[in-house]
């Protein structure tokens, strides 16, 4: 939004089409937000050898300017909205007033909800929205398609998981590469990603996780791409919080073979959409969930493959690993075996009682972060979390 406002056009080269919304109180998809974003990036790149020409603003600009605004704060409202609507409480952006000019209901011009993040998700998604956008100025989507051509190949990341579960007869790994959080602060003062990513490998993963967040869990993509550089065969789940299918294409361009998706944060037609994006790049996306209502929506898309029930509420940070088993009862655990999805148990897995614990309840693979990076040598951390050695060398 705050590049909308220093928008100024030198000349009147640039022409608006608006879509045409019926009303200000029907649903759209949130992904039509995106054509909107690239148009704004896309005009700013035009602009940017321009001097400050906000002097020779013409009337006419101004009106289309703020056109623009209102356009874009009445987008953000229906995608609130929907995501409301599908029991999403995370916003995607801090609410702003109404832009000047605004002609819409009243109860807008009124509102004033002022711009603190309701939990820890919350500000971390509305950093990644600022975050990204700047990514998206400096690497175009086309540009970041060039750089697909250049990538390693898209390797299988659930065909590791079956594979690890039918060798060892436990739920196949996926060992995160993950510094700190903000729930349980630093947990490795001395990290070295590729160190971590090899003892993972050699202790028995069948995938990594790296998180690739700077801000709250000191993470990057220069991690990832190491990782992937130093010849890890594991394949590699980038974890972001993705909400912009442009992150999907960058994760592909930096060697990721998964990617994840929180349903807490994204509306069921962004999930729709960014599976699909994921299928066309050869990527597996995990698709988190962490309460029945989640659940039920992600059953509601087709062609999931790989579903993670977090143990821990990423607004609240507590941590409870039955959850795992309440959300694959009765109904819910039938519909899954039909579909031969395959359940990531996440988070909160410390002891072989609790890999035991989440197998029983129907998980194939499980997601485990602070138990074992922990450890001075993360491999023997995978054989004491499993009671066993897991490696390939021992089976
Ligand atoms: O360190 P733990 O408790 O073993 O958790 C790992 C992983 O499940 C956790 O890092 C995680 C699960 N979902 C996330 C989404 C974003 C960031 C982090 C996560």
């Amino acid at each position: 939004m705050e590049g909308i406002v220093s928008l100024r056009p030198a000349t009147p080269r640039v022409s608006f089409h608006f879509p045409k919304f019926p009303s200000s109180r029907c649903s759209i998809p949130s992904i039509l937000r995106s054509p909107m974003a690239d148009r704004r990036i896309c005009i700013r790149a035009q602009q940017s050898d321009s001097k400050d020409v906000s002097s020779t603003l013409s009337p006419v600009n101004e009106s289309e300017e703020n056109a623009l605004k209102i356009k874009e704060w009445e987008v953000g409202r229906f995608q609130d909205e929907i995501a409301a609507s599908q029991g999403i409480r995370i916003r995607r952006r801090p609410p702003t007033g109404p832009p000047l000019h605004y002609v819409g209901p009243f109860e807008f011009r009124i509102e004033n909800e002022g711009n603190t993040p309701r939990n820890i998700l919350e500000e971390i998604v509305w950093n990644k929205d600022v975050e990204v956008s700047h990514m998206k100025e400096k690497k175009p989507l086309f540009s970041l398609k060039k750089a697909l051509d250049n990538a390693p190949p898209a390797r299988d990341f659930v065909g590791a998981l079956r594979a690890s579960n039918l060798r060892t007869g436990l739920p196949g790994l996926i060992a995160e590469v993950k510094k700190a959080s903000p729930s349980r602060g630093v947990l490795r003062e001395n990290f070295d990603p590729v160190e971590i990513a090899q003892a993972y490998e050699k202790g028995g993963a069948a995938c990594l996780s790296v998180l690739t967040d700077q801000k709250f869990f000191q993470g990057s993509f220069e991690n990832l791409e190491a990782i992937r550089n130093a010849g890890v065969k594991c394949p590699l789940l980038c974890k972001e919080f993705i909400i912009d299918a442009w992150q999907i294409y960058y994760a592909r361009t930096k060697g990721a073979d998964a990617i994840l998706l929180i349903a807490a944060i994204l509306p069921d037609l962004d999930i729709r959409y960014m599976t699909k994006i994921c299928k066309m790049l050869g990527l597996a996306a995990l698709v988190e969930v962490h309460n029945e209502q989640e659940m039920d929506r992600i059953l509601g898309i087709d062609g999931v493959e790989l579903i993670g029930i977090n143990n821990r509420d990423l607004e609240t940070f507590k941590v409870d690993i039955s959850n795992t088993k309440k959300l694959l009862e009765g109904k819910r655990g039938q519909m899954i075996c039909e579909r031969d999805i395959i359940i990531v148990g996440e988070s909160g897995l410390f002891t072989p009682a609790d890999i035991a614990y989440v197998q029983e309840s129907g998980v194939k693979a499980v997601l485990v972060g602070e138990s074992i990076v922990k450890k001075s040598d993360p491999a023997k951390g995978i054989t004491e979390l499993f009671g066993k050695d897991i490696s390939c060398n021992f089976q």
